[in-house]
């Protein structure tokens, strides 16, 4: 493994410090970057912003690059105020070095980074390396999500029926395909029913086919998701919505492998492994009789549970960087990096339509923004930054307010402490900390 090192700036002052670090290093000269000069093996990036703001350049390079790869980025001090800067710091950088550079502390952040990319390249999770460019591996910045996605690793080959349980938009779609995809099944087909969908006089033929003539309409057979899910999986979305008829037929698919197709008179095989999923809570619905207990225990082997996106903020500027990306490149836009105030109402929105309203707010945002950054506007989350500053002045204002009433109460108190605290009605300890916290004298 080697690290690439992205200086051409000033340079010359790192080379004892990187001298001493026994790694191949490797200069990009970022006027003429092109994707191909990334090492494919390459650990670490030392960005070197100071003097230069190449944000804009370094941008490109930064997307191309395997998110496994740590940045450490190098600025002066007086780039904190610059918001463009600290919002790259934000969204990419592993850490950062402030002038003048310490060369002790630069060589233990270039030697931990180092040793730390190899630990995970050692250790790693399927869904925990992947490129961010991949757009079909799911984005488990989250403890809560690389912990499911080892639960997904762990229960995928196994035969055993998975209840998938969460809100929707959550992704339970997504952990059903990752289980198809990580079973022994992955070859087969991966066919999904959803429940809630389909009319309730054609699911019955939906799920198990149906025969010529069977019904008026019917002038071929016809096979159904069962029959097209052999060898594979079958996944029943909102299964909490299938009419209680066929909750009789599904169980004894489940029970004996047996199924019957509408007008057939011969009962049929398939090999299928059963997922299901749903937003609603079963036990409720087994309670008011509209699911049958002994079917959702067949379906319940094993439940996942997909949490909120706001039980999860660690991805939400993931998740928001990945769709910047993909709706940019779908629609042959420059990709551009988001403002800080809008990842400050990514962060505090409650989300409650989870990452399918992510996906909306961005895409949308995606193509309104026609500045540099993508802004809490373009998102239409201005609203939750408006709130967020109303939150700080009425902090300020009170702040303010307690002040002045300590300056007056010494004022008239003529400096006699216990005489000031009972003005404010309060005790001289709670007075002595207010004085301590605004700073305050005794005249
Ligand atoms: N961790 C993730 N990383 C990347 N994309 C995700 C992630 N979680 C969800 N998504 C995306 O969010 C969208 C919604 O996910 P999905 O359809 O799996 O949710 P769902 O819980 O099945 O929703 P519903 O109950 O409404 O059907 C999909 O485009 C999915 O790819």
């Amino acid at each position: 493994m080697e690290p690439l090192l992205i200086a051409g700036f000033q340079c010359n002052e790192l080379n004892d410090v990187l001298s001493r670090l026994h790694y191949q290093l490797h200069y990009i000269d970022i006027d003429s970057y092109n994707k191909n000069t990334i090492p494919p093996d390459c650990a670490l990036c030392l960005i070197d912003l100071r003097k230069n703001n190449i944000v804009n350049k370094i941008n490109y390079l930064v997307k191309d690059l395997d998110p496994g790869i740590h940045i450490i980025v190098l600025i002066d001090k007086s780039q904190l105020e610059i918001s463009e800067i600290t919002t790259f710091i934000a969204q990419y950088a592993w850490d950062f070095c402030t002038s003048p550079i310490d060369p002790e502390r630069l060589e233990k952040c270039l030697g931990h980074g180092i040793g730390l990319s190899k630990l995970k390249q050692q250790h790693q999770a399927p869904f925990g390396e992947q490129p961010e460019h991949d757009t079909d591996k799911p984005v488990t910045q989250s403890d809560v999500m690389q912990q499911l996605f080892r639960q997904v690793e762990r229960v995928a080959p196994t035969d055993i029926p998975v209840l998938i349980r969460g809100e929707s938009g959550t992704g339970k779609e997504l952990v059903a395909t990752k289980l198809h995809q990580f079973s022994s099944r992955k070859d087969g087909p991966f066919v999904t029913v959803n429940c809630g969908a389909m009319a309730a006089g054609l699911i019955q033929s939906e799920l198990f086919g149906h025969e010529k003539g069977a019904f008026t309409g019917a002038v071929s057979a016809r096979k159904g998701k069962i029959a097209l899910a052999d060898g594979g999986t079958l996944f029943l979305d909102e299964i909490g919505d299938l009419p209680a008829e066929l909750q009789v037929n599904l169980l004894r698919f489940l029970q004996e492998g047996l199924y019957d197709s509408v007008g057939g008179g011969v009962p049929q095989t398939a090999n299928v492994r059963i997922i299901a999923a749903t937003h609603v809570n079963l036990e409720n619905a087994i309670d008011q009789g509209q699911f049958r207990l002994d079917l959702y225990y067949r379906l319940n082997g094993i439940t996942i549970e997909t949490p909120r996106l706001k039980d999860r903020r660690d991805d939400i500027i993931g998740l928001a960087n990945r769709f910047i990306r993909i709706y940019s490149d779908e629609y042959g836009l420059a990709i551009k990096p988001l403002s800080q105030s809008a990842c400050h109402a990514l962060l505090n929105y409650p989300w409650p339509g989870n990452v399918r309203e992510l996906i909306n707010r961005v895409r949308r945002a995606v193509v309104l923004s026609d500045a540099q950054q993508i802004s809490a506007q373009n998102l239409e989350l201005a609203s939750i930054e408006k709130k967020r500053h109303i939150a700080l002045s009425l902090k300020t204002l009170k702040d303010n307010a307690e002040k002045q009433a300590l300056q007056q109460a010494i004022l008239i108190a003529d400096g006699q402490v216990e005489l000031a605290a009972s003005y404010l009605d309060i005790s001289r300890a709670t007075f002595y900390r207010l004085m301590d916290k605004h700073d305050l004298q005794l005249m």
